[in-house]
């Protein structure tokens, strides 16, 4: 039966970050995104969130493109193709390339009113089973390691069940060596935003004693094959972020040996769907996976934690409180994490209610789209 879908709702927001968030690329203090909004004829709202930044450093999306694209073709598709299952709109987006944040924006509201509909747990819609999900966090760059190692102290008096700290050149093994020393048991993880070369692989191979968790992303974001070649010369299991678009560049990772371990963005693969199939194959490929934070508001980390439920989601991903970004979230109740884990919730669909109040405090500009 074909889900009734009657318009859809793209709001632009734009919120402050509490803490400004610190990468190779420069700050981030504000974010925009869109929040996307699919309504049946009862009244259901199904919630989604694109997850670019206003700039095109993490990939080529940026917030003006998502919006570009979803106004301009992906909701048309929409309109024009009967959907009986989210699954259907990875098919129905196809004929657009790439632009996954932007799908991913549509597709998971309509996964959220399916599951509303179905009146299950998103979680439960997608196959999940688990109830809680062990978190972590990740640190931007810090000015000083003292600094590092003041707020690194701070998570881990929380409970966080894994840190994860930015690298790049001339900022890498003295200061995590010096991390490890202040901390020698907890769970400790490089993110480089692909700022190595192979030509660094000597360098690298010097945190191999450190006993890190991962190094995320060391080489170029549109690589995999000198993925493997570094894999190969290192002890430290390398996770891919940038490089893994869709099931096929996972399928390629894992035949060439280029990680052992993902890192799932449902925004950079194109939404939930794709997510779980990528999942699902790295199951069968005994190779571990987390759930990737985008600096996301309510609906996306509500979305991060309905995926998290499936199995192989067997280290702690990025999805942190809502607190730790937001003064304000837009969802009711916001997200808590207590002593690194999150109680995943057992309503319809995200499973939070969307606090509408913040989220016309929020609100740039609207659009409304007949389906
Ligand atoms: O959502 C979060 O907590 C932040 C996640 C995070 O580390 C990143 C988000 C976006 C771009 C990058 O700087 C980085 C990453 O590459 O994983
Ligand atoms: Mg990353």
């Amino acid at each position: 039966m074909t889900i009734p879908m009657k318009q859809i709702k793209l709001r632009r927001l734009k919120m402050s970050l509490t803490n400004p968030f610190t990468t190779s690329f420069g700050t981030l203090q504000e974010k925009e995104f869109f929040i996307t909004e699919v309504f049946d004829d009862e009244g259901r709202r199904g919630f989604g969130e694109s997850v670019a930044f206003t700039s095109p450093w993490y990939s080529e999306e940026t917030v003006e493109t998502n919006h570009h694209v979803m106004k301009d073709f992906l909701i048309g598709l929409l309109r024009e193709n009967n959907i009986n299952h989210p699954n259907d709109v990875l098919e129905v987006f196809k004929p657009i390339k790439r632009n996954h944040m932007a799908k991913a924006a549509l597709e998971g509201a309509v996964w959220d009113l399916y599951a509303k509909q179905k009146r299950i747990p998103l979680a439960e819609a997608l196959g999940g089973s688990r109830q809680e999900i062990d978190v972590g966090i990740s640190i931007g760059i810090q000015p000083t390691v003292d600094d590092l190692l003041q707020t690194i102290d701070q998570h881990v008096r929380e409970g966080y069940k894994r840190i994860k700290i930015k690298i790049k050149p001339g900022w890498d093994y003295d200061v995590l060596k010096e991390v490890r020393k202040h901390f020698p048991d907890t769970p400790i993880m490089a993110d480089a935003n692909s700022a190595y070369t192979l030509q660094d692989t000597e360098h690298l191979k010097k945190l191999d004693e450190l006993g890190l968790m991962m190094i995320e992303q060391p080489l170029a974001h549109d690589d995999i094959a000198d993925h493997a070649q570094l894999q190969a010369a290192l002890a430290t299991p390398v996770c891919l972020d940038e490089s893994i678009h869709s099931l096929n560049d996972t399928r390629k990772a894992i035949e060439l040996g280029s990680c052992k371990i993902i890192n799932i963005k449902i925004g950079r693969v194109g939404g939930l769907s794709e997510a779980k199939r990528i999942h699902d194959y790295c199951r069968e490929h005994s190779i571990d996976v987390w759930c990737g934070g985008m600096l996301e508001a309510g609906v996306g980390r509500a979305q991060n934690i309905a995926l998290t439920t499936l199995p192989q989601f067997v280290l702690p991903g990025d999805t942190a409180g809502s607190a730790l970004y937001w003064k304000k979230d837009i969802i009711k109740p916001e997200v808590t994490a207590a002593n690194g884990i999150i109680a995943v919730p057992d309503k319809p669909g995200i499973g939070y209610e969307i606090d509408d109040e913040a989220l016309e405090s929020f609100t740039v500009s609207e659009e409304t789209f007949p389906l």
